[in-house]
């Protein structure tokens, strides 16, 4: 059966108008390959998923507070912060990096669950986020997991590399200036050891990346930096469609 272009649109536009049997023909006729169905995520879909994540107390707290603050909509979601964290532990990392801490929602959940004698280099040049950061890594008494770095995200990576650190670390995520991507991956495909993982946030960039026709500047580097990481080599990748969409990266 044929769908008309206005009626995708409209269910396209107005999912949640959309009847469920409208919405059942949407996905098939999008999120069909094959005989595979894939999930299309409606927001009964994806509260049903955040009702199954646990997230810790403190970091709901935090992600409470952050929400009244400008740039709230920069923070991970609780299903990507509580993804990096199983990622963290079924590494058994002891050593990692985050780029672009915020109010450190995902930086919290890293150094939740690294040993007591891990470290996480946390880089953020805006001091403002990093003294709420900071207050919640002492409330969750994480502090001494965490080495927070004042200023740009390159100067900090660089500094570690000069220092002879390459290859001593186990995890990075990338969340900071999305045009410095290629940048920040550069370094840290250095700093990361062996077998070590990257991760990348915003790969998706609100589904705009899919769309040939957005040519923005943000755009047509994410979607520069996706085929980048799509054509190396050194790297396992897998593209995660989750929060705003997520790239792991395992270095070969
Ligand atoms: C998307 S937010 C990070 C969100 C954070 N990972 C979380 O879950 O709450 C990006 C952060 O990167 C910081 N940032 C942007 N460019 C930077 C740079 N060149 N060096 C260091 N931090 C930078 C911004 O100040 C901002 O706080």
């Amino acid at each position: 059966m044929m769908i008309g272009g206005g009626g995708l649109a409209r269910i396209c536009n107005f999912g949640e108008e959309a009847s469920a049997a409208e919405i059942r023909l949407l996905w098939r006729v999008k999120y069909a390959y094959g005989n595979k169905e894939v999930i299309s995520l409606t927001p009964r879909v994806y509260d049903y998923v955040l009702s199954n994540v646990r997230e810790p107390q403190i970091l709901r707290e935090l992600r409470e507070e952050t929400a009244s603050m400008r740039g709230s909509q920069m923070q991970v979601s609780p299903d990507q912060a509580q993804l990096l964290a199983m990622l963290v532990q079924m590494l058994g990392a002891e050593r990692c990096i985050e780029v672009g801490v915020f109010t450190g929602y995902s930086s919290l959940a890293v150094a939740l669950v690294l040993p007591e004698t891990g470290c996480l280099v946390a880089c953020e040049r805006d001091g403002k986020s990093l003294e709420v950061a900071k207050k919640y890594y002492a409330r969750a008494g994480v502090s001494h997991k965490v080495n927070v770095r004042h200023g740009l995200a390159i100067d900090c990576l660089e500094s570690l590399l000069i220092n002879g650190e390459a290859g001593s670390y186990d995890f990075a995520f990338i969340d900071a200036e999305k045009k410095m991507n290629r940048e920040y991956f550069k370094l840290l495909l250095q700093l990361v050891r062996v077998r070590g993982v990257i991760v990348v946030d915003n790969v998706l960039w609100h589904g705009r990346v899919a769309d040939p026709l957005v040519t923005d500047a943000k755009n047509v580097s994410i979607r520069s930096f996706n085929n980048d990481l799509f054509e190396d080599k050194r790297v396992n990748i897998s593209m995660v469609p989750i929060g705003d969409g997520m790239t792991i990266c395992r270095k070969l």
